[in-house]
């Protein structure tokens, strides 16, 4: 039997996402199992991205049985010309004026450079907690692509040729996210372990 590790997220597109992410290579066999649960973990404010996510996995850890290995993680948009903001308050932004309105934000900016960057915390078998992060840079534009996924249809990322990620396959967006890069080195540490 293999271990198995909890990922605490309610956003499903994470889930499918990190779900890919985190799958064996072809031919392997897996080295644990992936779960998800949903509990709703505080978010630190006035805090940087690596406490943001230590708080989120200290709070798992508080909930789930002694001994659970598990792992949460914190998406952050950073606008240069907010140096760094909205950053981890994202969330609330597109809930309240969704993207257009972090486009609009920046209109009387010069630069729409912005960096998208997903911190893990994950806590191991033995409560030891380890951080990983992954960044990548773009910038911000009209809105192209599915709404399915947060701000995916404004961000259009340096290396994808010019589409946003909503105009991206998933396995394309993978190749280059904030996010997979954050996995890969997870899962470094997993096979490594
Ligand atoms: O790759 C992404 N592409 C587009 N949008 C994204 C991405 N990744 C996160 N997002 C959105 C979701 C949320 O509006 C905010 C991050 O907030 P964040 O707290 O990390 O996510 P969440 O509260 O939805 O899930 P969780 O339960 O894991 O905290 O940016
Ligand atoms: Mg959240």
């Amino acid at each position: 039997m293999v271990p198995t590790i909890v990922f605490v997220t309610g956003n499903a597109n994470k889930l499918k996402e990190v779900k890919m992410l985190l799958a064996p290579q072809a031919g392997k066999e897996p080295t644990f199992e992936l779960t998800n649960t949903d509990i709703d973990l505080d978010e630190l404010q006035n805090s940087s991205l690596e406490e943001i996510a230590r708080h989120k996995v200290s709070q798992a850890q508080s909930v789930l049985p002694k001994g659970t290995a598990v792992f949460v993680e914190d998406t952050a948009l950073c606008f240069d010309a907010f140096n760094g903001l909205p950053g981890a308050y994202v969330k609330w932004f597109l809930k309240s004026v969704g993207p257009e309105g972090l486009v609009r934000m920046l209109e009387g900016f010069e630069t729409k450079k912005a960096e998208a960057v997903t911190t893990v915390a994950f806590a191991d078998f033995e409560g030891q907690v380890h951080i990983f992060q992954g960044k990548t840079r773009g910038k911000i534009v009209q809105p192209r692509g599915s709404r399915d996924f947060g701000w995916d249809c404004i961000f259009e990322p340096e290396e994808g040729a010019g589409k946003t990620y909503a105009e991206m396959e998933k396995v394309d967006k993978n190749q280059i996210s904030q996010r997979s890069r954050a996995f890969a080195l997870l899962s470094k540490c997993l096979n490594d372990a």
